[in-house]
């Protein structure tokens, strides 16, 4: 059953993509197929209706392919005490009421931690050192001195990362501690079960005995009335009776659309705290730090010198793409074992890079450069070979090569209509001084820097 599970999962992972996979699917085991029903174990009653309304029919076809007819799957939770059975293209079975103990309902609400997302793993910079040292306070727990905490930001900046991990450092500090961590979509979507059902006195029950309240993309919850509503109770009790709340949302409360008024105000009352688009230092760090966990799984794999800063600086648009980048790149270098190279790079990452393409020309290179040393804007594409405008122009198509997507026979003839091969030495020549010369290479930066300005 393991190796159909193994093969089975590696599928549904590029179908759901890796975030939905590590929260929905990793979870899951398949126990057993039989007369064409697969049988899967799930941790919680809460993950077995999630995955069942929302990936029976990708599970359903994986499996039917890999194992022949399977038409229905069985969902076992760990406590056996119910079975829900999903059948291909039908409506999922209604869940029957439950009545199950407290304890074993609040952990079917409990949306699965990600194991990656722990304090250790976050790199701390500039944008997001309030946020951070915001969360880390609420994680020691000790008396609630803002509530909310309310952290946003754009997407991609860690938001979801840091109410992980603040969930599961307060779990390790306080094992007694009730924390309940789920999304609003998932808020809501309990809720209306819990309407149909007719359990809502439960469901309120549930809420307002945890410790800690954590509630993920809150703006999720603008226009739905009657959710919203009961959110603004949960919420309230809860902060009455000084239990700690989080919240994370997209935007700033007061910029949520469709929200009340008097919920927008109680968001605000506690910290309000925003993570900052990355800046270059930071995705550097997060880069370093990906890369030392992706050596471990991919052993023996060379990286050259100068890969990592040039995607730091190509690719601004979010930690999550610059993730997913890292990861092409070193599966990529894997299969073909090879080293990763700038040209690697930017041969396998060409569509990110582009999307990413910030637009610099290479005359606003040259420009910038030739001001910085000194040198006449003429000679970046004219003749003369002296080291003092040589090692310019050469710094020159060094930035050319890394901020802008031209090819080397286009750098080339920019400038003056030199060969490919030339521009090519002149890239190697900088990356080699780079690792060698600070000075040369605290020069690069600045000029990126202004470049990018
Ligand atoms: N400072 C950081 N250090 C390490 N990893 C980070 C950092 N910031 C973000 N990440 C990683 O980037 C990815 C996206 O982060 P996360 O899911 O927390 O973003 P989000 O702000 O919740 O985005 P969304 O708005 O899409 O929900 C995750 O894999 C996370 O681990």
């Amino acid at each position: 059953m393991d190796k159909i599970w193994g093969q089975a999962r590696e599928e549904l992972q590029k179908i759901v993509g890796a975030d939905s996979f590590a929260t929905w699917i990793e979870p899951l085991r398949l126990t057993g197929v039989s007369e064409g029903t697969a049988v899967i174990a799930c941790p919680t009653r809460f993950l077995s209706d999630w995955v069942s309304r929302h990936y029976s029919d990708e599970i359903l076809k994986v499996l039917d392919r890999i194992e022949g007819p399977v038409h229905r799957l069985s969902f076992e939770t760990r406590s056996q005490t119910s079975r829900q059975v999903t059948a291909a293209n039908s409506e999922p079975k209604r869940p029957a009421p439950r009545v199950a103990t407290a304890a074993a309902a609040e952990e079917e609400l409990t949306a699965p931690l990600d194991q990656r997302f722990t304090f250790d793993n976050f790199v701390v910079g500039k944008p997001n050192e309030l946020a951070h040292a915001a969360a880390r306070r609420v994680a020691e727990g000790g008396p609630v001195t803002f509530n909310p905490l309310f952290l946003y930001g754009g997407v991609g900046l860690g938001k979801t990362h840091l109410m992980h991990a603040i969930a599961r450092e307060i779990q390790a500090r306080q094992p007694e501690a009730k924390v309940l961590y789920l999304s609003a979509e998932q808020f809501m979507y309990r809720f209306v079960q819990a309407l149909r059902d007719r359990t809502v006195m439960d469901f309120k029950e549930l809420f307002r005995t945890v410790s800690v309240l954590m509630v993920d993309d809150v703006q999720f919850i603008a226009g739905k009335d009657s959710t919203q509503e009961e959110f603004f109770h949960t919420f309230n009790t809860l902060v009455d009776q000084g239990k700690q709340i989080v919240i994370s949302a997209d935007r700033a409360p007061g910029e949520i659309k469709d929200m009340e008024e008097r919920i927008k105000s109680r968001l605000q009352c506690g910290l309000v705290v925003d993570l900052h688009p990355t800046d270059y230092e930071l995705r550097l760090g997060i880069l370093q730090s990906k890369t030392d966990s992706f050596r471990l799984q991919y052993p023996g794999l060379q990286l050259a010198p100068g890969v990592l800063e040039f995607l730091a600086h190509r690719i601004t648009s979010n930690v999550r793409v610059l993730e997913g980048a890292l990861q092409r790149l070193f599966a990529f270098a894997s299969l073909m074992g090879r080293e990763i190279t700038l040209d690697m790079t930017q041969e396998c990452l060409a569509d990110i890079l582009r999307a990413n393409d910030r637009k610099v020309s290479i005359e606003e290179i040259q420009r910038k450069v030739a001001e910085h040393y000194n040198i006449r804007l003429a000679d970046m594409i004219g003749p003369k070979r002296v080291r003092t405008v040589a090692r310019p122009r050469q710094i020159a198509m060094y930035l050319a090569k890394q901020m802008t997507s031209r090819s080397l026979p286009e750098i080339g003839r920019r400038f003056g209509g030199r060969d490919h091969t030339t521009i090519m030495h002149g890239v190697r020549k900088i990356e080699e001084l780079r690792s060698a010369d600070r000075s040369l290479a605290e020069d690069i930066d600045l000029l990126r820097r202004l470049l990018e300005a």
